[in-house]
């Protein structure tokens, strides 16, 4: 768990981090979104202390930050920025060690562990181990960058604009990728975005940055439903309100009885790209698959309802 207590940073007099308070549970991922210069990188470096605050203080389980040498926190805390970061001489094995290497680990262990990532990360080791990083796509040095981070195991992962980069269709895959690497590990992950579509897509809590301040931090849901403030509705774009509570939700979870003709939808569908696909085929309902079985149906009627704004 990240505890954010009454953070500030001022620079010369200039207060960018205004006493932020705000809490990341342990396993999940928090997204910090708000507008350019809101204090969302400033706010982020001070949990693993590349920026050291004025006031306040940043437990991580319970544990103040400030009390624990910086190069040790960094250690402990993975980091990610836009442009992946690489070092350009070093191979895509070299880079990946690089904090096992400072904690000491046996070559085997660092092999097998730079090996595995890999293989997660769907690189063949023994194709891409020993490339330099100029010999890599965007994407795939994207993702040679998280497995760096992850490589020492760290129990937090920060990540500023980490796909900011890539385009929609690596983005995407990107996105799964870390949430499949999140699911897996339960690492607890700090990400800030500039995109709200991603925030909402990743983030188990969002939190709205602006002029230093936070304005509110709360589910996806909770946020679409129900913004603080104009600027945070402003940033949700009411316009695309019932199209993304759609999208946070799965068509298993909506099902209906009897079933319906055409083209079946998955199951594991989200609410959004079935509402799509009745759209696109002009039907009022489908019939919704579930490990090759139809299990019921979904309707429009159910879609619209679901898309209205919660009371
Ligand atoms: N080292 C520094 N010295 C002085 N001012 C700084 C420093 N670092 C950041 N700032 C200022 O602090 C404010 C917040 O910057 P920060 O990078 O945290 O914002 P951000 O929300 O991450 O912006 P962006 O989305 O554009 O990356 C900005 O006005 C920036 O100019």
């Amino acid at each position: 768990m990240i505890e954010i207590d009454g953070i500030t940073k001022a620079y010369d007099g200039t207060v960018v981090v205004d006493e932020v308070t705000l809490t990341v549970p342990a396993h999940s991922i928090c997204a910090v979104v708000g507008t350019s210069g809101s204090g969302k990188t400033t706010l982020m470096r001070m949990i693993n202390r590349l920026v050291e605050p004025s006031a306040g203080q940043i437990r991580i389980d319970g544990e103040d930050v400030s009390s624990v040498p910086a190069y040790q926190l960094r250690r402990r805390i993975g980091y990610v920025i836009q442009g992946h970061g690489l070092f350009p001489h070093r191979t895509v094995a070299q880079n990946i060690a690089t904090v096992p290497k400072l904690l000491g680990w046996d070559r085997r262990r660092t092999a097998a562990r730079v090996d595995e990532l890999l293989t997660l990360f769907q690189l063949n080791p023994a194709e891409y181990r020993d490339r330099l990083p100029h010999r890599l796509s965007g994407g795939q040095q994207q993702r040679v960058g998280v497995a760096r981070a992850l490589a020492a195991e760290p129990n937090i992962l920060l990540m500023d604009e980490p796909f900011g980069a890539l385009d929609p269709v690596i983005r995407a895959k990107a996105q799964e990728d870390l949430l499949a690497i999140h699911k897996r590990f339960g690492t607890t992950i700090v990400l800030v975005t500039h995109d709200m579509e991603e925030a909402i897509h990743l983030g188990d809590i969002i939190a709205v940055m602006d002029k230093g301040r936070l304005l509110q931090a709360a589910t996806p849901a909770e946020i679409i439903a129900r913004p603080a403030t104009p600027f945070v509705e402003e940033l949700i774009g009411s316009g695309d309100r019932p199209f993304r509570l759609l999208g946070l939700a799965r068509v298993a979870d909506h099902l209906e009885p009897g079933t319906a003709d055409g083209q079946p939808v998955e199951a594991t569908a989200s609410l959004r790209d079935a509402y799509s696909e009745l759209l696109w085929s002009g039907r009022t309902a489908a019939p919704v698959r579930r490990d090759g079985e139809i299990v019921g149906k979904i309707s429009l009627e159910q879609l619209a309802r679901l898309a209205a704004r919660p009371q």
